[in-house]
């Protein structure tokens, strides 16, 4: 800024969510809540003109600053001084209590636009989502459109596939957006060839991303009950999946990190030598059509109650 004294603070608006940190360095500020800021560089001295000054004054302000520069015809101004300069990384990380994750095309997008005022892209082809979608489920929709007693931000995911955690698909990037999510809900496409398969290829997916992903909470919805292929084997499939994983499986390391806001990866040999069957069980398998509205009501009630649970568990210990 070139204003002198007068120099306006530079704010740059940011979303919720974004981590500020230096360039390759320390996390300066994470600005998760509406109005959060952070002072990242401070601006210079603005410099003084005393070309017209009368001489006492020039004087004065002359001993005061060492800092002077005289121009052409022996005229003298004090010099401000530069403002600080900095290089910073922002890393967005949506702010939202339940993630939906899934392959692509399994109806995550058609998922969040049927519970919420959201309007993602939809489309029958792999990869519509390249960027997180955001929406805002109410509290309980038996009280009429918009009559919520408490409400969450879901956040509608990049269809995930083998090896996107080494960067496959669109990547290991945008798994960072579940760090805050305290629930995962798991969109599985009933009527794919092998949706078991295609859930654990998930699971694993987040386990090598963040052992911790594989913790929290999480509800199964079995989508596209509509199709035939799908609804004759439901049941069959709701049974293998809710036996993927142990009941009572918190072990002395589970749940510490519930929330665990550190940067680096949270990999523990213990961790490495852990399969998704040593993890929580899903707390529902759900048959859903999320086009076609079926199975919604049950769906949104164990959302709830898995966002209950981890309220619960986010009290503070006696
Ligand atoms: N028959 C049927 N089709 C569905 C259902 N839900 C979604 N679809 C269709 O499946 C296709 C993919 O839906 P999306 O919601 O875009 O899937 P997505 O998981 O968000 O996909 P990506 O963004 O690529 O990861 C679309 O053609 C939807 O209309 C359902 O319950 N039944
Ligand atoms: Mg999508």
């Amino acid at each position: 800024m070139h204003n002198g004294s007068a120099g306006e603070t530079l704010r740059i608006p940011v979303p919720v969510g974004t981590v500020v940190r230096r360039k390759k360095g320390s996390v300066l500020a994470d600005l998760a809540h509406p109005g959060d800021e952070v002072l990242v560089a401070r601006g210079g001295q603005g410099g003084i003109s005393l070309i017209d000054a009368p001489d006492y004054k020039r004087g004065k302000a002359m001993a005061l600053s060492p800092n002077v520069m005289r121009d052409v015809t022996d005229k003298v101004l004090t010099h401000g001084q530069p403002g600080e300069e900095i290089s910073l990384e922002l890393i967005l990380r949506v702010v939202a209590d339940v993630g939906l994750v899934g392959l692509p095309n399994a109806g995550k997008s058609t998922l969040l636009s049927a519970i919420t005022l959201a309007r993602p892209d939809i489309a029958d082809y792999p990869f519509t989502t390249l960027m997180p979608n955001l929406g805002r489920l109410g509290g309980d929709p038996t009280l009429g459109a918009l009559q919520f007693s408490s409400g969450a931000t879901l956040a509608d995911l990049p269809g995930l596939i083998e090896g996107a955690h080494l960067g496959k698909g669109l990547g290991r990037n945008f798994l960072r957006h579940l760090r805050r999510t305290r629930v995962i809900v798991h969109v599985v496409d009933a009527a794919a060839d092998d949706p078991v398969n295609n859930y654990k290829i998930v699971r694993e997916e987040l386990r090598m991303y963040n052992p911790k992903y594989l913790e929290r909470p999480y509800v199964v919805v079995l989508n596209k009950i509509d199709l035939p292929k799908a609804q004759d084997r439901l049941s069959s499939l709701a049974l293998e999946i809710s036996s993927v994983g142990c009941g009572e499986c918190h072990d002395k390391n589970a749940s510490k990190g519930k929330l665990n806001e550190n940067f680096n990866r949270h990999h523990t040999s213990e961790d490495d030598d852990k399969e998704l069957g040593d993890y929580p069980r899903p707390q529902a398998v759900i048959g859903a059509s999320v086009l076609r509205h079926i199975g919604i009501d049950e769906m949104l009630k164990e959302i709830r109650t898995a966002l209950e649970k981890c309220s619960d568990h986010m009290l503070p210990g006696p």
